[in-house]
């Protein structure tokens, strides 16, 4: 039997429950009704499990056709394919056990339980396999983040961005800055060393601070470059304008549904509705907002304060108007701030200063628009290099670079300086999960599916 050197069991063979050497069990695959549904076990009992319910282990990483019993009553439960993955060369590091079954509820609901009637199997938490595959150091914290988008990933460019990550590829990146901080730091401790000597070696102090300089640079680049986690979270788009311009219908043509309520009269929208779309791999969220006026009506009022809202929050702005009564943008856009008049299709449309004119009911200049859109959004959210894909990373890598500010700022003492050089390694070791992460371990982990 694969003990894992991580955790070792009981004198008495048994695990103790609450220890993270207790062998896990889940549904891996989406609960409910499937042609064929996976329960995953992992640690030490995962073999012991196996054989009870398949009869014995098959030849590793082979599937092998078995029929799967009730170790309690010998029952048969299903037929189908077993999987023995003996650790450490397994996803989570421990020995790991798989049923695949046919994905009837009461099919799995029969496998779960022959499983936890074997002495040390307890079921998982959510994202426990996950952390397994962490604590044996198989997947350091960033790639641990990238498994969990690309479980989330919707669209293609997120899927290629969330295997990458996983991959190791953010985390190769953020070491190769860590290990040009450590060398500027030994550049400074050489310095201290030498300090007492007439021969200190020229311009080490110097060399370190160049290095310093440069690091802060790529950094703080690395930190504007804010398209990945506009990738990973979606490019937002907010469409607001005057009322009755045609908003919601626009909305229902992108969405390809009827999303948000279409009337004649001014004022219909309230709420803010938001459709996501997949424009050329690039998560889109569309809102639709309230047409904006000043109105005596208090839900109206509230719709129109949420408006202003999205457009502050918004990626790029699409300023709605009716292409035969031009209305100047009165809202304040952080971003991009598009100029589209609709309803081309009535006498009296005229561009204007409007960059598109498009007619909802006719189609005229709608395809246009949206290629417009994929551009802007492809523009906005995807990069060449893997960037940082949540605020975590952000918060560490905006510490780093104060830190290094520091540095620059003021002619320090080289041990200040080092101080500081090391502070900011920290904090690059944290987006990798080298250096006190527990609260956010609990947080990420809590947040994947059972099973995972
Ligand atoms: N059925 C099934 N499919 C799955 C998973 C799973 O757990 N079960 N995975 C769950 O995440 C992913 C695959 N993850 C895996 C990660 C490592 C190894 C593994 O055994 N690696 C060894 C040996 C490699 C080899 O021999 O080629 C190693 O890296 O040393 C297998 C699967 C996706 N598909
Ligand atoms: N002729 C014409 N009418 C349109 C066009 N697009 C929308 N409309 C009509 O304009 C009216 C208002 O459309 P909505 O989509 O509800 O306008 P809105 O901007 O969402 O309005 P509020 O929610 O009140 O702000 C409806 O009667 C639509 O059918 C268009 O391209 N041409
Ligand atoms: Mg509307």
């Amino acid at each position: 039997m694969t003990e894992t050197a991580l955790f070792r069991d009981r004198d008495d063979g048994s695990p103790s429950a609450g220890e993270p050497r207790d062998t896990i069990v889940a549904l891996s695959t989406a609960a409910g009704r499937a042609a064929v549904a996976v329960v995953r076990l992992s640690g030490s009992r995962a073999g012991p499990a196996l054989d009870a319910i398949a009869g014995a282990r098959p030849a590793p990483r082979r599937a092998s056709y078995r029929t799967f019993r009730s170790p309690t009553g010998g029952e048969v439960i299903d037929r189908g394919l077993a999987l023995w993955l003996p650790g450490p060369g397994s996803a989570t590091g421990e020995d790991i056990a798989e049923l695949h079954i046919h994905g009837g509820r009461a099919v799995v609901a029969a496998a779960l339980e022959a499983a936890l009637s074997v002495p040390g199997v307890r079921m998982a938490e959510p994202g426990e396999f996950t952390r397994r595959a962490f604590l044996a150091g198989r997947m350091d914290l960033a790639e641990v983040e990238g498994l969990a988008d690309l479980i989330e990933a919707e669209t293609e460019a997120q899927r290629r961005q969330a295997l990458r990550q996983s991959s190791g590829e953010l985390s190769a990146r953020v070491e190769a800055w860590r290990e040009r901080l450590i060398g500027a730091m030994a550049l400074l401790e050489a310095a201290i060393d030498f300090s007492d000597e007439d021969d200190v070696p020229a311009g080490l102090r110097e060399r370190a601070q160049e290095e310093i300089g440069r690091l802060a640079q790529d950094l703080s680049a690395a930190l504007a470059d804010t398209r990945a986690e506009r990738l990973r979270d979606g490019f937002r788009v907010a469409l607001v304008g005057p009322p009755n311009a045609g908003k919601s219908s626009l909305l229902n043509l992108l969405a390809r549904r009827e999303a948000a309520i279409v009337a004649d009269a001014p004022g219909t929208t309230r709420d803010v509705i938001e459709t996501h779309l997949d424009l050329g791999g690039v998560p889109v969220i569309v809102a639709d907002t309230a047409g904006l006026r000043e109105t005596a009506d208090a839900a109206e009022q509230e719709g129109v304060r949420r408006s202003t809202l999205q457009a502050r929050a918004a990626d790029l702005v699409i300023w709605l108007e009716d292409a035969a009564d031009p209305t100047q943008p009165s809202i304040e856009a952080s971003s991009a701030l598009w100029r589209v008049a609709n309803k081309a299709d009535l006498a009296g449309a005229k561009k204007g200063e409007a960059d598109h004119l498009i007619s909802v009911r006719s189609g005229l200049g709608v395809e246009e628009l949206i290629a417009a859109l994929t551009e802007a959004a492809r523009a906005g959210a995807s990069g060449e290099a893997i960037g940082l894909t949540r605020a975590r990373h952000r918060d560490a890598l905006s510490a780093a670079v104060a830190a290094l500010r520091e540095c620059l700022d003021h002619p320090l003492p080289e041990e200040l300086a080092a101080e500081l050089l090391r502070r900011a390694a920290g904090e690059l070791g944290r987006i990798t999960g080298k250096v006190g992460v527990e609260d956010v371990l609990d947080r990420l982990f809590a947040s994947f599916c059972i099973g995972k």
